[in-house]
């Protein structure tokens, strides 16, 4: 009998994304006992701290969300961690693998709660702290104002209601999705005026390098198409020097054989946006990445990224 530990932060979706990943491994390996245990991650214990990129630089790795997984990882501590594919950095960490993308991905749009684009009054209160959300928000409706939430999904939601409520709350529908609540949902965002953050929806197995017995018993996880969708994405974010929440939005669909990459650079205050699209051979996702990532440089997405100051938000 072998047992895997399979880390996960503490929050509730972390939990739901553990429990949908074990689901079909379970039945895919009767003989394999797997563990779940929670490690508790800066950005889930510091909720005082309103700036996430403040309490990045108090921890060790520098990132609020992945760095204690990934240090249980190395340790012997856990044996596989999941994250929300979007949450990790796009620098590869030393002894550590990302295993092919297992699908099926969640909804990859960002949702907006309390109001449709269309009904939000003038000047509304919409709730969000992530920069490509802001900024893709700005460009739709230059007139509503943008007010700086965190934490974890419920709460959030809440801030529907009660004293200092907004008018709506921007968040991922993947994460609703997980967590049960998909019907708070009043309008999914189409993906081509507001594309998500890459990653978004795909969940990133992570493993030790030199861990032979796991690696090769998780080989074959994957699902090709949802991994080579989430590559080119991640490697569009790379190529631009991107971390998790620069405003850039990236959305990849597959057909038959052939990969279509959509990438958009916003400036924080919504008035300019760059975008660039093109298809590649599915066997070359990075390839497209990087070429969408080149087009957008070309067409100034490097003179919005450097008014932005890097942030691990
Ligand atoms: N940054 C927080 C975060 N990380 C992953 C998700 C859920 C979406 C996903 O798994 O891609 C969320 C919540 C949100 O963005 O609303």
């Amino acid at each position: 009998m072998t047992t895997v530990i399979v880390g996960s932060r503490a929050s509730r979706l972390a939990r739901a994304q553990v429990r949908e990943w074990l689901e079909p491994m379970r039945k895919r390996y009767p003989h394999v006992t797997f563990k779940q245990r929670v490690i508790l991650e800066g950005g889930d214990e510091d909720r005082q701290t309103a700036s996430l990129s403040e309490v990045a630089a108090k921890t060790e790795s520098g990132n609020a969300f992945s760095g204690k997984q990934q240090r249980a990882l190395l340790a012997g501590d856990a044996d596989v961690v999941v994250h929300s594919f979007k949450d990790l950095p796009t620098e590869p960490t030393p002894g550590l693998t990302v295993l092919p993308v297992p699908g099926p991905r969640e909804d990859v749009r960002d949702v907006l709660c309390g109001h449709t684009l269309a009904t939000l009054p003038p000047g509304a209160r919409v709730g969000t702290g992530a920069q490509r959300r802001i900024a893709q928000l700005l460009a739709l409706r230059p007139d509503v104002v943008t007010v700086p939430i965190r934490g974890n999904v419920p709460p959030r939601l809440g801030r529907l209601k009660g004293p200092g409520a907004v008018d709506a709350v921007l968040l991922a529908a993947a994460g609703l999705g997980r967590l049960g609540i998909g019907s708070d949902v009043s309008e999914r965002l189409d993906v081509e005026t507001f594309p998500p953050s890459p990653g978004q929806g795909a969940l990133a197995i992570q493993v030790r390098t030199d861990d032979e017995r796991v690696r090769e018993l998780l080989a074959g996880i994957g699902d090709p198409d949802v991994d080579a969708a989430v590559r080119a994405e991640r490697s569009m974010l790379e190529a631009l020097h991107g971390g998790c929440s620069v405003p850039v939005g990236a959305h990849a669909t597959v057909d038959a054989d052939m990969l279509r990459l959509s990438g958009t650079v916003t400036s924080l205050d919504g008035k300019t946006q760059v975008r660039a699209t093109a298809s590649g051979p599915l066997s070359a996702p990075e390839g497209l990445g990087k070429a969408v990532a080149s087009e957008l440089l070309e067409r100034g997405a490097d003179g919005i990224l450097a008014t932005i100051r890097p942030s691990t938000q």
